[in-house]
C-alpha cells in the first residue's frame, strides 16, 4: 500500500473519492434474492480497525446475532495484497481457508478490479462474496434477519423513522463517517480544509442537537447512532491527528463526548471497540501520510467515566 492513496484515487483537485460498493447481492428472509436467511451459512469479515466494518459488528451483537452469522477478523495491518489471515492458526481463515481476503473475492469474479474491502459478506455453500456494500449490511441484519433477532432486541430500523435515519445517516456519512477520510486523504489544501469546515459545522449541530435528545433521533436507539458511533470512538485516537481534524477533540463537546460514552458503555459499543487494532491499522498501514509508521503512545481518554445522560429520556 506504500505510498499509494487509499481505497481510490484522488481527483485533479486533490479530493478523495470513495470507491463504489461491487458486491451488491442481499440475503432475504424470502430466499427470493437466491440468499435465504440461513443460520451459519454467511461468514461476515472484517477488521475490528475498520468504521465501517465495525457498525455491522456492533449491529450484529445488539440484534443477537452472533449464533446466525459467524466472524473472521483480519490482521490490523495490510499491505498491497490486502487484508489477512495472519491472526488464526496457519494464517488461514479457519472457514474458507484463505491466506488473503482478497483470494474470497477473486475465486467470485475473476475479473474483479476494485479493492478486496471489508465489512464483506461470504456464502459458504456458494463460496461467493455476497456484498461488500457496508451500508447495506447493518439495514439487512436489521430487516430480513428479524426471525433469528434474539428476544427483546431493539428494533434500529423502525418503519416509521426511516425517514429521519436516513436523512441523518447522509449527514453524518458525508461531514463524518467520510469526512474523516476527505479531509485526511485530501492532497490539496481546498479540499482538506473543505472537509475540515464541513465536519466541524456538522460536530456543533449535533452537540447542540444531543444536548435535548439521548440519541440522535430522539428517545430511541437506531442505526444512525451506530453509524455515528463508529466514527466518534476513533475521533481523538486517530483522526484528530492522524487526519488532522484538529480543531477540537471529541473530548471538548461535553454533549457528544456524554453521548459517545453513553454508547460505549452499552454490551455491542465497548465490547467491539479494539483500540490496539484501531491505531495499529491507521498509523501503521496508510505509509503516505505517516511514513515512518509510528504509533503514538496517547491519549488516554477515560471511556468508563459515567456518562450522565439518564436525566434524557430513553423509550425501554
Ligand atoms: N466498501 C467501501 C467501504 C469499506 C472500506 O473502505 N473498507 C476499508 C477498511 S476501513 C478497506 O477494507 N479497505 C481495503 C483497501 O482499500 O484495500 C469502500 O470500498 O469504500
Amino acid at each position: 500500500m506504500s505510498g499509494t492513496p487509499q481505497f481510490s484515487a484522488e481527483n485533479a483537485q486533490g479530493r478523495f473519492h470513495r470507491q463504489a460498493n461491487r458486491f451488491t447481492s442481499v440475503i432475504t428472509a424470502d430466499g427470493s434474492s437466491g440468499y435465504p436467511v440461513e443460520p451459519g451459512r454467511y461468514q461476515l469479515y472484517v477488521s475490528l480497525a475498520c468504521p465501517w466494518a465495525h457498525r455491522s459488528l456492533i449491529v450484529r451483537r445488539l440484534l443477537g446475532l452472533e449464533a446466525v452469522v459467524g466472524v473472521t477478523v483480519v490482521d490490523p495491518i495490510r499491505d498491497d495484497r490486502g487484508w489477512r489471515f495472519t491472526l488464526n492458526p496457519e494464517g488461514r481463515d479457519p472457514v474458507s481457508g484463505a491466506q488473503f481476503l482478497g483470494e474470497l473475492y477473486r475465486d467470485s469474479d475473476p475479473e474483479y478490479q476494485g479493492r478486496y474491502t471489508v465489512p464483506m459478506i461470504w456464502d459458504r455453500s456458494s463460496g461467493r462474496v455476497v456484498t461488500n456494500d457496508f451500508p447495506a449490511i447493518t439495514i439487512m441484519f436489521e430487516t430480513e434477519f428479524r426471525r433469528y433477532h434474539r428476544p427483546g432486541a431493539p428494533d434500529l430500523y423502525p418503519a416509521e423513522l426511516r425517514g429521519d435515519i436516513d436523512a441523518i445517516n447522509a449527514l453524518v456519512y458525508h461531514t463524518v463517517n467520510n469526512g474523516v477520510y476527505k479531509a485526511g486523504f485530501a492532497t490539496s489544501q481546498a479540499a482538506y480544509e473543505d472537509a475540515f469546515d464541513a465536519l466541524f459545522t456538522t460536530f456543533d449541530a449535533l452537540e447542540d442537537r444531543l444536548a435535548r435528545r439521548r440519541f440522535l433521533i430522539g428517545d430511541r436507539l437506531t442505526e444512525a447512532d451506530v453509524r455515528l458511533f463508529t466514527t466518534l470512538v476513533r475521533f481523538d485516537a486517530v483522526y484528530y491527528t492522524h487526519f488532522k481534524c484538529n480543531l477540537r477533540r471529541l473530548i471538548d463537546y461535553p454533549n457528544l463526548w456524554a453521548y459517545a460514552r453513553d454508547l460505549y458503555q452499552r454490551p455491542g459499543f465497548g465490547d467491539t471497540t479494539d483500540f490496539v487494532h484501531i491505531k495499529r491499522h491507521y498509523f501503521q498501514t496508510h505509509d503516505q501520510i505517516n511514513p515512518n509508521r509510528l504509533v503514538p503512545k496517547g491519549p488516554y481518554i477515560d471511556w468508563t467515566e459515567p456518562a450522565d445522560r439518564s436525566h434524557l429520556p430513553e423509550r425501554a
